[in-house]
């Protein structure tokens, strides 16, 4: 079984990037300007600082990442009020937050996120035909493994 979920033509972005590689997302954002201009963004709070001042898209802030912007992303994940991640990760760099950075990426994975790491995944997400039409998205069905446990604490509370 599996549940679906409704992604509009209209995407919900979030862009975060760290520091060494903020530069190649900024220029990523207008090499797709036009591509981008029609959707919504978020980000986490330098990252989305450096886009509202380079390209002039309204991004709805949450924290710095080390300051937990990435979990803060990751909520809104579960929330399904993010449809796109591109997180240009660094991975020369250790980072504080490195649990958060896991988290993010995880949680992007177990929601069927579309997510891009690098330029080259981004540039094959924002020239597909469905970054600008409608999708449905496909969930595992999480019933059972919510109900993983109450079947059988049901069953001993009444055996008592
Ligand atoms: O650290 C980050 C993501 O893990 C990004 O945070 P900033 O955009 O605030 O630099």
């Amino acid at each position: 079984m599996s549940t679906h979920l409704q992604m509009n033509a209209q995407k919900n972005i979030a862009l975060v990037a760290h520091d060494h590689k903020k530069q190649d997302l900024i220029e990523w954002c207008e090499k797709h300007y036009d591509a981008l201009k029609p959707h919504r963004f978020f980000g986490t709070g330098t990252t989305g600082q450096l886009i509202e001042n380079a390209l002039g898209f309204s991004v709805h802030r949450f924290q710095s990442g080390p300051l937990g912007g990435d979990q803060q992303i990751g909520a809104k994940i579960v929330e399904n009020e993010i449809d796109v991640l591109i997180f240009f990760w660094d991975p020369l760099e250790p980072m504080s937050h490195d649990p958060d950075i896991k988290a993010l990426l995880r949680l992007a994975v177990l929601w069927n996120i579309p997510t891009a790491s690098n330029i080259t995944t981004a540039d094959f997400l924002i020239t597909s035909p469905l970054f600008i039409s409608e999708y449905v998205r496909v969930l595992p069905d999480f019933t059972d493994y919510r109900n993983r446990l109450t079947a059988s604490h049901n069953a001993v509370i009444a055996s008592k």
